[in-house]
């Protein structure tokens, strides 16, 4: 039988997925799973397509296992898992494809040069990907590999999405706004226009509130407007990334503080956000449990953040109709996804309490004029949709 396995490698989490092709190379779930708390504790589990679960394992204290090391352990399990099926492929999240990649592509050594001149946008990130396509690439050379880019979704934004207020050269340059989370918004416009066709086709802000953390306007299921820029440090506040911040306060750090280039960069991606501010963890799931007051800050900034950057894309959409909570906090954080709301009643919207808490479909009161939904997201499904595109030339 035929596969395609999907990897996913995000700041704090590998995803993964191996699907099987019937005749018409319909993809169907065989097994998936995460490796997830990478850099904090790491723990594993793998089911089959059914939930059930066909392995879980913890590494307890393990904070500097690396992404490389976890991703060997996998390749053992899947070596044992693969028997019988030939692997047509391996498709790969890439977070950043620049200003040339504007679809998914065929791995080959000149896309990996490229890939790589891109890494120190992307360096919570595109080192991990590379780092997963050239282990793969060594175990098994003749093996196709695709790259599918967090990148594309936005490709066609408006061009004022696009551009910074800086001197044109540097826009040229590719000094620009990408947006990121591509594939899962990509998924979710799919999804949306599944489930609930007309809102679809409207004015939709997706929320992906994971480790990474950003919203997506789009109007017709095609992006508008996002809240990640040239890299994905831009936008809300994440699990130890800033968000947007006075540029002013860079410089400050760099001329007048002395903070070396390194530092200021490891403490933008690495320091900051939830981890920075509760000065507790980077995790919501921990901030939530913990009585401090500390956590409760930081949770509130969280709050206050995504309400206001909504905002700012409610105005790129010139109104809304719906909004879509997706990724690890989005799909499982009632109590965040009740706090932004609240603060968007000005925009008409309102929860049902009993729907949000227990993480309906449609979480939005009967009658509220905006429709608010939870859809898990699936970046592993869309990277292998886009991986089969880029085999074999067919539509996704
Ligand atoms: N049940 C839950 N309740 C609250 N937060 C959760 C829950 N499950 C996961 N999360 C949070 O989701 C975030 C990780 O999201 P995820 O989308 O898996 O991240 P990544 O960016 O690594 O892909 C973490 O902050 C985690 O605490
Ligand atoms: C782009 C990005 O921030 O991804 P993740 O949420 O996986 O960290
Ligand atoms: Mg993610």
């Amino acid at each position: 039988m035929k596969a395609v396995v999907s990897l996913n490698s995000g700041s704090s989490s590998i995803k993964f997925a191996l699907y099987t092709l019937d005749r018409d190379r319909k993809p169907t779930l065989s097994a998936g799973g995460k490796i997830e708390r990478i850099g904090l504790s790491p723990r594993l589990a793998i089911r089959d397509a059914a939930g059930t679960v066909l392995i879980e394992r913890e590494w307890p204290d393990e904070r500097a296992m690396t992404h490389a090391e976890l991703l060997a352990w996998l390749f053992d399990w899947a070596t044992s898992h693969l028997e019988g099926r030939e692997v047509l492929a391996v498709g790969h999240r890439v977070v950043h494809g620049g200003v040339d990649f504007a679809q998914s592509c065929l791995i080959d050594t000149i896309v990996l040069e490229e890939l790589e001149k891109l890494c120190p946008l992307a360096p919570l990130h595109q080192p991990h990907n590379l780092a997963a396509i050239r282990a793969i690439a060594a175990l098994a050379p003749d093996l196709p590999q695709v790259a599918c880019f967090d990148t594309a979704f936005h490709h066609d934004r408006p061009a004022p999405a696009t551009r910074f207020a800086l001197p044109r050269a540097l826009h040229e340059q590719g000094i620009r706004r990408y947006g990121f989370h591509g594939l899962s918004y990509d998924y979710i416009a799919r999804r949306l226009a599944e489930l609930d066709p007309s809102l679809a086709a409207g004015r939709v802000i997706a929320a992906h509130l994971g480790n990474g953390a950003s919203l997506c306007a789009m109007s017709g299921g095609k992006s508008i407007d996002t809240t990640m820029g040239f890299t994905a440090l831009d936008g809300l506040m994440m699990g130890t990334r800033c968000g947007s911040i006075d540029p002013g306060v860079i410089l400050h750090l760099q001329n007048r503080v002395g903070m070396s280039a390194a530092d200021v960069e490891a403490l933008l991606y690495k320091q900051s956000g939830l981890l920075g501010v509760s000065g507790i963890s980077s995790d919501m799931r921990e901030l939530a449990a913990s009585d401090r007051p500390e956590a409760r800050e930081a949770i509130d900034l969280f709050i206050w953040r995504a309400a206001r950057e909504a905002g700012a894309l409610a105005s790129s959409l010139g109104g809304l109709d719906g909004l879509v909570f997706t990724a690890g906090i989005g799909e499982n954080d009632a109590a965040i996804r009740a706090g932004i709301c609240e603060r968007l009643a000005w925009l008409d919207i309102s929860l049902d309490e009993r729907a949000n808490a227990v993480h309906a479909d449609v979480i939005s009161a009967p009658g509220s004029p905006i429709t608010v939904r939870v859809i898990p997201t699936d970046e592993e499904r869309m990277i292998v949709l886009q991986t089969l595109a880029t085999l074999f030339g067919v539509k996704t």
